[in-house]
């Protein structure tokens, strides 16, 4: 059994630091021809560079955002408020961690069935096309008691308490940093309401107490960037992603049926709907198929804040979205059930609000599903 992917308690372990140099990969991380990468660069997509600046309600950033959903459900912000020196911290301390050793990073470890915590691809929760990355996951919300949207104490708990003290700083920074993209993701909620014909408060109301996930992407280097993939192709579960990619390109996104790449811009960060949104929209807007690849040469990092609805508020699209020649495209589910089918049943991919319905619909029998979070 190679060093690198010894077992533990029956457990592949992805020592990151040991295997990016080694020319040859476990065959858990080969991936089929058909979902590997080209070898030719893709080509890029034209994802329009939104300017926040003039506000939510400023009717060509409500034009170019409804276009954009419309088509692939991929747009950037720039102009957005958020200081760049707290983007640049949050990738100092995403470097900081994932160079720790492994044992170290096993403190967070995720448990079977959690959303949050430390994952070395996956091992141990898939068995093959398994993806070429270390993550980091935790909840970003604020408890009711504490009232509006104080993401921050619940994630500088999470890094003191799961981490120790000398994680404290790290959770400082990704506190404020997750109280941005709360902030955000609300204005980008009002964008999308307008844009609908539904007006700026209905999601912005919906989304307003979010129960939602940050997750650090470290994507190693690997000596067969063309045989893996660092997050395989999916539609994010989710109700809007916000990410920041660092200055090493890997986003890709298919449309038009071609995988194309999203250039890095490191004032702006790239916007996503999800199936959450997507089945909130009653299809209008598309959650779109997008994956990760690595390369041979340098890590590769990105910031992905996935916003998500309180776990038992109902997902049902407004009225004024359902209509005769628009009828229901999902039924009403919550988004703990999804989050539970994700995370205990079903690997995510581009059919999962499909397969999380008919599983519905052969389990509205059953009680009603629970999800441990962290
Ligand atoms: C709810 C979630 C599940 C995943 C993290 C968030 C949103 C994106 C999902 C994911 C990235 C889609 C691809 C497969 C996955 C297993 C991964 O590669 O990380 C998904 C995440 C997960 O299930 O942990
Ligand atoms: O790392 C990236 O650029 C994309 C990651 C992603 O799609 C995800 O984590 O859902
Ligand atoms: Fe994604």
């Amino acid at each position: 059994m190679r060093a690198e992917t010894m077992k533990e308690q029956g457990l592949v372990v992805f020592d990151a630091s040991r295997l990016s140099a080694q020319p040859d990969i476990p065959q858990e991380f080969i991936w089929p021809s058909d979902e590997s990468p080209t070898p030719d660069a893709a080509e890029e997509l034209a994802v329009p560079l939104i300017d926040l600046s003039g506000g939510a309600a400023n009717p060509e950033v409500v034009r170019q955002v409804g276009e954009a959903c419309a088509l692939h459900g991929f747009f950037q912000v720039v102009n957005h408020g958020i200081d760049p020196e707290l983007v640049a911290d949050a990738h100092r301390c995403m470097d900081a961690f994932f160079t720790r050793p492994l044992a170290e990073k096993q403190r967070a470890q995720r448990r079977p069935g959690d959303s949050c915590g430390y994952a070395s691809s996956f091992t141990g929760r898939f068995a093959t096309k398994l993806p070429w990355k270390e993550t980091l996951s935790f909840r970003s919300y604020s408890p009711a008691a504490a009232g509006g949207d104080h993401h921050q104490q619940v994630v500088l708990d999470y890094f003191v308490v799961t981490l120790g003290e000398d994680y404290r700083r790290h959770g400082e920074v990704y506190a404020r940093y997750c109280s941005e993209m709360s902030r955000l993701s609300l204005e980008i909620m009002e964008v999308l309401g307008c844009s609908l014909g539904v007006g700026p408060t209905h999601f912005r109301r919906f989304f307003q107490g979010n129960d939602s996930i940050m997750r650090l992407n470290y994507y190693p280097p690997c000596q067969r960037p063309l045989d893996t993939l660092g997050t395989g192709p999916h539609c994010d579960p989710t109700s809007l992603t916000i990410l920041h990619q660092d200055d090493v390109a890997g986003l890709q996104v298919f449309s038009g049926g071609r995988w194309l790449s999203i250039r890095p811009h490191a004032a702006a960060f790239v916007v996503n709907i999800g199936d959450t949104f997507m089945a909130l929209s009653n299809a209008r807007y598309r959650s779109c198929l997008h994956r990760a690849v690595v390369n041979s040469r340098v890590p590769r990092r990105s910031l992905a804040f996935f916003l998500c609805p309180a776990m038992d508020k109902l997902v049902r699209p407004p009225p004024e979205l359902v209509d005769d020649s628009h009828p229901r495209a999902y039924p009403d589910f919550t988004w703990r059930a999804l989050l539970d089918f994700t995370m205990r049943h079903y690997r995510a991919d581009m059919r999962t609000l499909q397969a999380f319905t008919h599983w519905l619909q052969g389990s509205s029998s059953s009680s009603s599903t629970s999800i441990s979070t962290c």
